[in-house]
């Protein structure tokens, strides 16, 4: 019976933290710096490992852990986050023949060029909040996948922002209001159009600019105009603006994924009956929280192509 058991297994290392440095002359822009966590799981065959004692297939996952820094040291112009992902991806999927599949994880540790006496310091650089994240997929045939997103995305405004005219049956407590804050941690994933390695564009497209475009779009439709903002109606109705607004601006994204938690800033109101209105609430004292906190999500995607 045991035989004729499916094994399917896949093996990698995770939270390889690798950080590169490229040293510009000051005049060319100054010294780059990139802190990644890396991750890579190879689909290999290696079943006899699984099953017997028998490790002559296995890639050792220490030795995937080291190609990660070599591949760093290999890179000797800037490479974005996404095009790391492939050469790894490219290299375990060619160089080993049990290999047919790897998935490559990175999260960027955001790093940000600070500003003394207003000019960009030449190799000085500050912590950052919100995180480029890539996951790539790179198949044996050179078939890959790219989605890349944002982690941790806190965006808040203090008005122009509602809900009313939902579900009030026996379980309703919350009052319809015209006049709250909404606050959300916006995780978001979306898709590049390149489906082989040899689709990636050399020089032409850079994928760290795209996730600085695509994270402006987001918050400055999330915002609105700085003066008098734009109002909105749900967290669903803004999720889906920001999600359309990226779909129009850059076509070769097909879809975008987004998560937008509701960070609720409750109304405070204290008082008993000795002291009714210790304080009455005038959209000004507020309890932040979030537990519990409402959970939105959606994908917004093209439709599909009828041709
Ligand atoms: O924008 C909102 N969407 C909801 O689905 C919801 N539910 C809730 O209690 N408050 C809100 N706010």
């Amino acid at each position: 019976m045991a035989d004729r058991l499916e094994v399917q297994g896949r093996h990698g290392k995770s939270r390889v933290r690798v950080s590169r440095v490229w040293r510009r002359p000051a005049a060319a822009g100054g010294h780059v710096i990139v802190e990644w966590n890396v991750a890579v799981s190879v689909v290999s065959d290696c079943l006899p490992s699984y099953t017997s004692d028998d490790n002559s297939a296995i890639v050792a996952t220490d030795s995937i852990k080291n190609t990660v820094y070599v591949k760093a040291k290999e890179c000797k112009e800037i490479v974005s986050m996404e095009e790391f992902a492939v050469i790894l991806g490219r290299h375990f999927t060619s160089l080993y023949p049990q290999v047919s599949e790897a998935t490559v994880t990175i999260v960027e540790r955001p790093w940000e060029r600070v500003v003394v006496d207003g000019k960009p310091h030449s190799h000085g650089f500050k912590l950052g909040v919100e995180k480029h994240v890539t996951e790539v997929i790179v198949k044996k045939s050179g078939n890959l996948l790219i989605n890349s997103g944002i982690q941790g995305y806190s965006l808040l405004k203090t008005t122009q922002s509602g809900f009313e005219k939902f579900v009030r049956d026996r379980y309703t407590l919350l009052p319809d209001t015209r006049e709250r804050i909404v606050a959300t941690e916006v995780t978001a994933w979306w898709r590049y159009p390149f489906e082989h390695v040899s689709q990636i564009p050399s020089k032409s497209f850079c994928f760290t600019q795209r996730y600085q475009d695509v994270k402006k779009v987001l918050a400055d439709t999330f915002f609105g105009p700085p003066d008098v903002g734009v109002y909105s109606p749900s967290v669903q109705n803004t999720l889906y603006l920001m999600a359309k607004e990226v779909l129009n601006r850059f076509p070769d994204i097909a879809s975008v994924q987004l998560r937008m938690p509701n960070l609720h800033f409750i109304p405070v109101n204290l008082g008993n009956k000795e002291n009714p209105g210790l304080v009455k609430f005038a959209d000004d004292v507020y309890l932040p929280t979030d537990e519990p906190h409402g959970t939105i999500e959606a994908t917004v995607s093209r439709p599909k192509s009828k041709l």
